[in-house]
């Protein structure tokens, strides 16, 4: 399988690149980032997928929300599959990314680990079992040099027990400047940045006699390497249409 990185110098292009040299069925051919003189790969790399001239069955995209309308077009042009984990998009984003489904396969995912995946299913269950008598707390903490925040895991996280309850609650962000109490439905998100952490996602039922934590850390960024390996295998060759990890999974 040929592979376009989308993203190439950057913390997760550069794991990738490692990972997959290791690898027999899987190539990077080229790949795309914004500073093309850096002389760390051994693919060709372009600063704008116009220019790409190598043949790719799957682009795998780890750089900033704001390519997005630049790798769809890309996608739809030359019939290749889109492997989207970048984080950041807004709701018109992920609309596009719909839309363009319909022409090409794309799998998008907020976090590319098994063990995230599985944490949705564990928060879901346990919202809906707890929610009566428990508040919910999302903390997430990730390195200095992250840019989103909330990431994108987080707001996933939030998605999966808000859809469990019905979609009873609303999203309160770090409560800043807040003067009143906590209401029944709110959901609290809150980020954390510093240092080196490579990614943790903590859920926190806390209720009138106990708590609850639910809590995943990546060790390293090999987790997501791996992940985008195994949805980039799933998705090369299947039909158009929006996949997500829980399909690489059920898989
Ligand atoms: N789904 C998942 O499991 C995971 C998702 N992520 C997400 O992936 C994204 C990248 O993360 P990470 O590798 O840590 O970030 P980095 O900043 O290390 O890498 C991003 C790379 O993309 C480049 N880039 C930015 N804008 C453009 C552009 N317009 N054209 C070409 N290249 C561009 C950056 O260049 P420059 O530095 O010069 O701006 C950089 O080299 C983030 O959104 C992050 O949240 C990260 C880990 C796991
Ligand atoms: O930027 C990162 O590093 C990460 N971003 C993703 C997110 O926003 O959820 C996934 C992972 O936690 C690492």
């Amino acid at each position: 399988m040929r592979v376009l990185l989308h993203g190439c110098n950057g913390r997760m292009g550069q794991t990738l690149t490692k990972i997959i040299s290791t690898l027999n069925d899987i190539e990077v051919v080229c790949g795309v980032d914004k500073d093309t003189t850096k002389f760390i790969n051994s693919y060709p790399v372009y600063s704008k997928l116009d220019e790409v001239k190598e043949e790719v069955d799957v682009l795998i995209d780890f750089s900033n929300h704001t390519c997005l309308d630049s790798i769809l077009e890309y996608g739809k042009r030359n019939k290749v599959a889109l492997v989207i984990c970048t984080t950041g998009f807004s709701e018109e984003e992920k609309n596009k990314m719909y839309d363009a489904s319909k022409f090409i396969p794309i799998l998008n995912s907020a976090n590319m680990s098994l063990g995230v995946n599985l944490v949705l299913s564990l928060v879901s269950q346990a919202a809906k079992v707890l929610y009566e008598n428990f508040d919910i707390e999302i903390i997430e903490k990730h390195h200095n040099q992250k840019l989103d925040s909330p990431s994108g895991t987080a707001l996933m996280i939030a998605d999966a027990i808000n859809k469990s309850l019905e979609n009873v609650l609303n999203y309160s962000y770090g409560r800043h400047s807040k003067t009143q109490k906590r209401e029944k439905n709110e959901l609290g998100i809150h980020a954390v940045r510093g240092g080196n952490i490579v990614g943790e996602h903590e859920v926190l039922f806390a209720g009138p006699f106990e708590n609850i934590e639910i809590k995943h850390s990546a060790l390293s960024r090999d987790v997501f390497a791996y992940g985008a390996i195994k949805a980039a295998r799933y998705l090369f060759g299947k039909e158009n249409g929006f996949y997500t990890m829980q399909d690489v999974i059920n898989s």
